[in-house]
């Protein structure tokens, strides 16, 4: 158990090693700690687009990645830069880190100047989540407990996490007594990522299935979610993992406080609001059956959104490594982050 001020942290679930780049699978975990060894951009790319990689920083730093092996490779880098790009569509993370590659071509970046780059992304994450874990964690009242969604961890990120992130230091700092997991249907990212991280970082915590959440704000044992992001808009609308926005508004009811963590890296001030954000739509077999095993019955039909927009006005703090903005607007984001 996680007994002292220190806040464990040992997953690198994104690695580049000796010229290729290896991804723990996230489709396999925790039954399963198998690595992937991808070894050229379009195995990248079908990483991110079945999961084996997720979570947006994630997946913005193994795109990054991509190019850099490509570059490597000596292949043509904007055929690659596309396809990368059209992995998924929700999280700006991902758009973000590739925009990053080709500006450095664009100023005459050679290959070995490409893969400082993608470690330069990868490092500087890292560095973000400690920063905001250090920060979200001080806007919890000691013997706080939070609810978290989806998986915003080490594999989610370069290390550490976003909102799990606040939770490692939130926990370390003695200020959350009580930590509670939704399982996230229907990728299960709660209950066998998060609780996989938790687990092992030996923090007490429990999991509940996503229909118990207001149930469980209402019995009095959470006074904050917190959440990651995939994309913040420049109003402060935020699009994140399916689920959130219904947390948001069983939140606000119940007077419990919403908390989103995401690196600068998530916050698209091109995007006005989150209404311009696309959503994925993925394979409703997803919804009708749990690890390739059909449990519907033959002939239904599943709509499949995986993200959903929590406007603003729901959402009491935004956290990112450059600070904290409380009771998120247009005017607070322009000054955090315009140009
Ligand atoms: C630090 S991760 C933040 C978000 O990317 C996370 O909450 C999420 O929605 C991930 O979705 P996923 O579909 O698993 O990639």
């Amino acid at each position: 158990m996680t007994t002292t001020a220190e806040a464990h942290d040992s997953i690198r679930a994104v690695q580049w090693q000796g010229g290729h780049l290896r991804l723990l699978d996230q489709r396999l975990l925790p039954g399963e700690e198998r690595w992937v060894d991808c070894r050229d951009a379009a195995q990248v790319t079908e990483a991110i687009r079945d999961l084996a990689v997720r979570g947006a920083p994630a997946i913005g730093i193994a795109a990054a990645w991509g190019v850099a092996m490509a570059a490597q490779q000596g292949m043509a880098l904007e055929p690659v830069l596309a396809t990368l790009r059209a992995a998924r569509p929700t999280a700006v993370n991902l758009m973000w880190a590739l925009d990053r590659m080709k500006r450095r071509l664009a100023a005459g970046a050679d290959a070995d100047a490409l893969l400082r780059e993608a470690q330069a992304i990868q490092d500087e994450d890292l560095a973000a989540n400690r920063r905001m874990g250090e920060l979200g964690a001080g806007l919890i009242a000691p013997g706080s407990g939070v609810l978290t969604h989806c998986n915003t961890g080490s594999l989610a990120t370069a290390g550490y996490g976003t909102a799990l992130g606040v939770i490692r230091a939130g926990v370390a700092a003695g200020r959350i007594a009580r930590v509670y997991a939704g399982e996230t249907r229907p990728w299960q990212q709660g209950a066998r990522l998060t609780m996989w991280e938790l687990v092992r970082d030996g923090i007490p915590a429990q999991l509940i299935a996503d229909s118990a959440a207001a149930h469980l704000m209402r019995s009095g044992a959470v006074q904050w979610v917190v959440v990651g992001a995939d994309r913040i808009a420049a109003n402060g609308d935020v699009a994140n993992k399916i689920g959130t926005y219904q947390l948001a508004i069983a939140a606000k009811y119940h007077g419990v406080k919403f908390m989103v963590v995401a690196p600068s890296s998530t916050v698209d001030m091109a995007t006005g609001s989150g209404e311009e954000i696309e959503i994925e739509l993925r394979d409703p077999a997803e919804l009708l059956g749990t690890a390739g095993r059909r449990t519907v019955v033959e002939g239904a039909q599943a709509w499949n959104p995986v993200f959903d927009v929590t406007p603003a006005e729901l959402i009491d703090a935004i956290v990112t490594e450059r600070g904290v903005i409380e009771r998120p607007n247009g005017m607070a984001m322009q000054a955090m982050f315009g140009r």
